[in-house]
C-alpha cells in the first residue's frame, strides 16, 4: 500500500490553494482541510455576536466562544462541493461573503484564535493522508510535512479569478474591491506577529499565473509519486 503523507499548501490570498489542494486530495483519496475556512467561521461567529466594530475585535468572550464553537467539514457528493459547518449549520456561503473576507485577517492575527485552531488542525492531521491549505501549514501547523508547496500568482490575475467566482454567485462587487481585499489580506497576513505568511525553507514554489489546474497536477505528480511509494 502507498505510504500516507501530509501535504501542506500555503500561499497568498485567492491564488488557487484550495482548488489545487482539493484536486490533489481527490487524486490520492486523502482528507482535504481548508484551514482558512476555520478562521472564517470564527470571524462569522464574532460578527454575528456583534463583537467586531470599526475594525476592533472585542476579545472579552473569545476563550469561551472558541471552546463552544464546533467547526465541521462535510462533502456533498451530489453537488461535489465541500461544506463548512458552524455548530452543525452549513455556513459555506456566509463565510465566503465580502463582510467575512474583510474582517478575517484581523481575527486571524489574534494569538488565542491561532492557538485553538492550530490545535484542531494538528488533531485532524494525526493520521496523515491529509492535504491542508492555509498560510502557516508548512511553517507552524505541520513543520514536518513531507511535501510543502508555496503558491503565488499575479495579484490582478487572482482578483479577476475571484471576481468571476463572486459574480457567478450573484454578488455585486467590483474588480477594485476584490483586488483591495486581496492586497489588504496579504499585507496583514505577512506582517502579523504570530505565524506570519512566509514560505517554509523546504517548500517548493508554484506560480500558477499562467497555469491551468491540470498543468498544476502534472507539475506535482512526480513529487507525490516519489514521496508515497
Ligand atoms: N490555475 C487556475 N486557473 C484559473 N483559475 C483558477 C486556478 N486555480 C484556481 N482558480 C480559480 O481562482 C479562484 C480562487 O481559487 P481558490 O479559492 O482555490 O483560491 P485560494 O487560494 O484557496 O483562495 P483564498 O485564499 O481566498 O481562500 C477560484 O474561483 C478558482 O476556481
Ligand atoms: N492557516 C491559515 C489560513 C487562513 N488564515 C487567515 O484566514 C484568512 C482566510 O483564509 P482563506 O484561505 O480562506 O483566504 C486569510 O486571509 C488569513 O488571514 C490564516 O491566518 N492562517
Amino acid at each position: 500500500m502507498d505510504k500516507k503523507i501530509v501535504i501542506a499548501i500555503d500561499g497568498f490570498s485567492s491564488c488557487g490553494k484550495s482548488t489545487f489542494a482539493k484536486a490533489i486530495a481527490k487524486r490520492l483519496g486523502y482528507l482535504y482541510i481548508d484551514s482558512g475556512a476555520m478562521y472564517r467561521v470564527v470571524t462569522l461567529e464574532l460578527l454575528r455576536r456583534g463583537l467586531i466594530k470599526d475594525g476592533v475585535v472585542d476579545t472579552s468572550m473569545l476563550q469561551s466562544i472558541l471552546k463552544e464553537i464546533n467547526i465541521g467539514f462535510s462533502y456533498d457528493p451530489v453537488k461535489m462541493v465541500y461544506l463548512t459547518t458552524l455548530n452543525g449549520e452549513v455556513v459555506e456561503d456566509e463565510i465566503r461573503s465580502p463582510q467575512v473576507a474583510n474582517h478575517v485577517s484581523l481575527v486571524a492575527a489574534i494569538p488565542a484564535v491561532r492557538t485553538r485552531l492550530v490545535e484542531l488542525q494538528r488533531e485532524l492531521g494525526k493520521k496523515k493522508g491529509i492535504v491542508m491549505d492555509g498560510r502557516d501549514i508548512g511553517t507552524v501547523v505541520f513543520p514536518n510535512a513531507e511535501l510543502k508547496i508555496f503558491m503565488t500568482a499575479d495579484p490582478i490575475v487572482r482578483a479577476r479569478r475571484r471576481l468571476k467566482e463572486l459574480q457567478e454567485k450573484g454578488l455585486n462587487v467590483t474588480l477594485d474591491e476584490v483586488l483591495k481585499n486581496i492586497e489588504e489580506r496579504d499585507y496583514i497576513d505577512q506582517n502579523r506577529d504570530v505565524a506570519p505568511l512566509r514560505k517554509a525553507d523546504d517548500a517548493v514554489v508554484l506560480d500558477n499565473t499562467n497555469m491551468t489546474v491540470e498543468e498544476q497536477m502534472e507539475w506535482v505528480e512526480e513529487m507525490v509519486k516519489r514521496l508515497t511509494v
